[in-house]
């Protein structure tokens, strides 16, 4: 069965474009990272699965019912952490969690899930608008998991987080996936959703330019291959003309006398004849494997 069927959906602001025609299939059992720069649209995307945003077209399923006509039903399987949350007034962690509990009619233990999600018993009995932010992070994130959702949505989870935090974060993802979850979270993490994700998709100005398995977006990129090359000197313009090669994705000069160029395999060759002939002596030069960041950059023309 598919945890998320995105068909056309558009969403639309005044003349901005937040959503553009975004087709997407998340298969139940998945975990899934939604990526893109910011404005990209992904919080919008999130928006319109929570029916909490209304899509000017197109329409979007869960577990095969309508996130608008059926919200009730769709929502009911779904633990979310949204962006931009906010804790209760004068309530104790602790009161939060009993709070979703009783809301899902679930049966979970309070103390079982703050134990999980990092919060100390002592820190369960403090007010959460108290917490910093870290804390409440993690206070929301264990309001997600109550009842055993059937799909976590999570915006942006280790927003706030510490490096431990961070790594908890990814170990909750997989033990969540585990039991039978789909996850479908944005990140700007991009080392976290590498480490963590079957397949991701990449938004760009509200459209979807690819949804692949980390290997296959390598693939579609001619194999994705970074070479790091330390040269004796740079000489004028061998940057540019590196980037002239056929099968050169790009090429930036990292720091001195060190260049970074991600190719197709094919093109290797011809970038080390390329600055022999410019008169570049190669010092040193490795292979790696293009990362998911340079994927990203490569995708979206920009940083995270
Ligand atoms: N309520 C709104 N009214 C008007 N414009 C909006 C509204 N919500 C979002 N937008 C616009 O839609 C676009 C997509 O925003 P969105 O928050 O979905 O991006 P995002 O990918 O989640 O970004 P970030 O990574 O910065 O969180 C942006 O241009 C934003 O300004």
């Amino acid at each position: 069965m598919t945890a998320i069927e995105a068909n056309e959906v558009s969403k639309r602001y005044g003349t901005v474009v937040a959503l553009d025609r975004v087709d997407l299939t998340v298969a139940e059992g998945e975990i899934f990272g939604f990526l893109g720069p910011n404005g990209a649209g992904k919080s919008t995307f999130i928006n319109v699965l929570l029916d909490f945003v209304s899509p000017s077209d197109g329409s979007v399923e869960i577990f095969g019912h309508d996130c608008h006509a059926e919200g009730v039903a769709a929502r009911k399987r779904i633990g979310v952490l949204p962006e931009g949350y906010s804790v209760f007034e004068r309530r104790t962690g602790r009161q939060h969690l009993e709070y979703a509990i009783r809301s899902k009619e679930a049966d979970d233990d309070p103390a079982e899930i703050l134990d999980r999600v990092g919060l100390d018993p002592t820190d369960a009995e403090r007010e959460a608008s108290d917490y910093s932010k870290g804390m409440a992070q993690r206070l929301v994130l264990g309001m997600a998991l109550v009842g055993e959702p059937d799909l976590l949505l999570l915006d942006e989870p280790t927003t706030g987080l510490d490096p431990n935090g961070a790594a908890e974060m990814r170990d909750i993802i997989r033990e969540e996936n585990e039991r039978g979850a789909t996850v479908f979270f944005s990140s700007h993490i991009l080392e976290q959703v590498e480490a963590v994700c079957d397949r991701v998709g990449i938004l760009q100005g509200g459209e979807l330019v690819a949804v692949d398995t980390i290997e296959g977006l390598r693939e579609s990129l001619g194999g994705g291959t970074k070479l790091v090359i330390t040269v004796d000197h740079m000489a004028n313009g061998t940057l540019a003309s590196v980037r002239e090669i056929q099968g050169v994705e790009t090429a930036v000069e990292r720091e001195e006398s060190t260049l970074e160029v991600t190719c197709t395999n094919d093109a290797k060759m011809d970038i080390l004849v390329e600055l022999h002939d410019a008169g570049v002596d190669v010092v040193n030069f490795r292979t790696e494997e293009a990362s998911l960041e340079d994927m990203f950059i490569e995708y979206t023309g920009t940083g995270r």
